[in-house]
């Protein structure tokens, strides 16, 4: 895998000139199995659009080589699950890159299908309709997407949600094989005990960096505690930092903080 490192400076992301991630500076370096924690609304998949690419940052950059592979598994509510498409059609998406989106399958194609499904436990599904499938087993397939786009980068968000248990397991599972593989891997989760036991570095926002390094430093009762109630201090008619503002953010990070966060402790990476 690229070891290539993935990379913040002073990064705003928001949406209708609203910031929704504040001023976030930092490197993840190539390898890393990161969680990104936060209530909701904190912009953790704002931070995810952003590095797709989807979002552009309103102020400051994401650093990422144009080599670095990506793979981007969204909230499954974003997904359209009455598209008519078989199991088969939405994991050899993960194919694209190599084949193009209309080129054919070749045998090989279909027997790398087939071994990613059996990898996630959907062995037989590929002629199911994707209709059909449990919110568990459509979550696998997914999995099952990013085994096959074979990915520098991968980025879930929220793949635990409304999943039971042993899917849980066998995702996590998944997940380490990545680590394993030197990928670097994001995953969004709300699950705290879950990041503790299997994620070594976390990212805490709360719409700006509340903490980021190892988990157990970052999940502390205070940390938390400021993570959690960032509700109270927002304000959604809160005058904002215009995109494009000239202001030298880097130059005074310290020095500068929107009036309605300025209680609140500024981690660092
Ligand atoms: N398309 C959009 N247009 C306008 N505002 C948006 C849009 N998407 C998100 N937001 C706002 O940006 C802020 C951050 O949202 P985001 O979805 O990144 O949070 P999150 O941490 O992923 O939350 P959750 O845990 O609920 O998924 C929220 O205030 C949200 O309402």
């Amino acid at each position: 895998m690229s070891q290539q490192s993935l990379a913040f400076r002073d990064l705003t992301l928001g949406y209708d000139r609203h910031p929704a991630v504040h001023h976030l500076s930092g490197t993840v370096p190539a390898g890393s199995l990161l969680a990104i924690v936060g209530a909701n609304g904190s912009g953790k998949s704002t931070l995810l659009k952003g590095i797709v690419g989807v979002l552009k940052p309103m102020d400051g950059a994401i650093l990422r080589p144009a080599s670095m592979r990506l793979a981007y598994l969204p909230q499954q509510s974003e997904l359209d699950r009455s598209f008519p498409a078989r199991v088969f059609d939405l994991v050899s998406l993960g194919l694209w890159p190599r084949r193009g989106l209309l080129g054919r399958h070749k045998a090989e194609d279909r027997d790398r299908l087939e071994a990613a499904l059996a990898a996630v436990g959907l062995k037989g599904f590929a002629t199911r309709g994707i209709d059909t499938l449990s919110g568990g087993q459509l979550q696998r397939a997914l999995f099952a997407r990013v085994l096959l786009q074979d990915a520098d980068l991968i980025l879930l968000d929220e793949p635990f949600n409304a999943v039971d248990h042993k899917t849980v397991e066998d995702l996590v599972a998944l997940i380490k094989q990545w680590h394993a593989e030197k990928r670097t891997v994001l995953v969004v989760a709300h699950d705290l005990e879950l990041v503790r036991a299997h994620f070594p570095q976390t990212l805490l926002l709360a719409r700006r960096l509340v903490n980021w390094g190892p988990t157990a430093q970052v999940l502390t009762p205070a940390n938390l505690a400021l993570a959690l109630h960032f509700h109270e201090a927002w304000d959604d008619n809160a005058p904002w930092c215009a995109p494009g503002d000239t202001h030298d953010h880097a130059r005074d990070d310290h020095a500068h903080e929107h009036h309605h966060h300025a209680h609140q402790h500024r981690g660092a990476a």
